[in-house]
């Protein structure tokens, strides 16, 4: 069966598919009711909706989702991580620690970051922005999906004018919110080479950069970084922000996919291990971090 039954008494009769990523739920009025998971949008256009399903009989007024009676508390509004798991700073077996990982990140280091082993895992390499070079760009597009993205605050893209590219999906947590694309004014060619790409990332993580510091469009892709972080998105944007932020840092990032050398399809995880071994970066999980975070806020 696809499917589970949510049985948590504030979110009555809603099946959420299995094989899926961790996500939270709203009700019509745009209220997060309810946490479970969602299938990432991947190889159908179809499955670029929520998975989150009624029961199959509708009902009494005949619509999908029932109407809820629950308060809405902030609780709700965090994904479901068991704390009956253990310590959130021990890392899930075969991962290393968030500790670790702000560790390398500080140093200006690379870690990876994977979103879930349950279902379609995609495993990024993510630093701090403000750290990257020419070196470490042509190391994420060898072993990378050759799109190399920025994760940035709100207040970061509106001080650099840089609206999103598809606005109306603003509030649809299964997609990345790309905005439009960049390259720096400054020192730059083509701006698709490994230095250029880096000039243009660094532009974007200081802090004094203004609009007029960049060209439009360009060869490096601004994510916007939904506010809550990982608490609220279970995406890579949300994770690398929230790692560099945790480690100290200029809260932007540089974050691509790793894919497979062979085909180019999205690396697996023995491929995402491997690549952890080999170059001795520090590999972790969204749902650790997740944990990590909650343990932070609450304490
Ligand atoms: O390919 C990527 C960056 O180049 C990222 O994986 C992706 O765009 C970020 O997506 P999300 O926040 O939805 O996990």
């Amino acid at each position: 069966m696809d499917c589970v039954l949510f049985n948590q008494p504030s979110v009555p009769r809603i099946f959420i598919s299995s094989n899926v990523h961790h996500q939270s739920f709203g009700n019509s009025h745009n209220n997060i009711v309810g946490i479970g998971h969602y299938r990432k949008r991947l190889s159908s256009p179809n499955l670029n909706t929520w998975t989150c399903r009624a029961a199959e009989t509708p009902f009494e007024n005949g619509s999908l989702f029932e109407t809820l009676s629950a308060e809405i508390t902030p609780q709700t509004i965090d994904f479901f991580v068991s704390e009956t798991e253990g310590d959130p700073d021990c890392p899930t077996e075969g991962y290393s620690s968030i500790g670790e990982a702000l560790n390398a990140l500080s140093q200006g280091k690379f870690v990876i970051v994977v979103d879930d082993e349950s279902g379609e895992v995609e495993g990024n390499l993510v630093m701090a922005a403000s750290f990257v070079s020419a070196e470490a760009i042509a190391f994420m597009v060898r072993h990378g999906s050759g799109i190399i993205s920025v994760g940035m605050k709100e207040e970061d893209l509106e001080r650099l004018n840089l609206p999103l590219m598809s606005p109306e999906k603003e509030n649809d947590s299964s997609v990345p919110s790309f905005t439009i694309t960049v390259d720096a004014k400054k020192g730059t060619s083509t701006g698709v080479s490994a230095s250029d790409r880096a000039k243009t990332v660094l532009a974007l993580s200081s802090p004094t950069s203004t609009p007029e510091d960049f060209i439009r469009p360009g060869h490096v892709f601004p994510l916007k970084y939904r506010n809550g972080g990982v608490l609220r998105r279970f995406g890579h944007t949300e994770a690398s922000v929230d790692l560099v932020a945790s480690a100290g840092l200029q809260p932007v990032s540089v974050l691509s996919a790793i894919v497979d050398k062979n085909d180019s399809s999205i690396a697996s995880m023995h491929i995402l291990k491997n690549l952890a071994l080999e170059h001795k970066i520090p590999i972790v999980s969204i749902t650790d971090l997740i944990r990590y975070r909650r343990k932070r806020r609450s304490s």
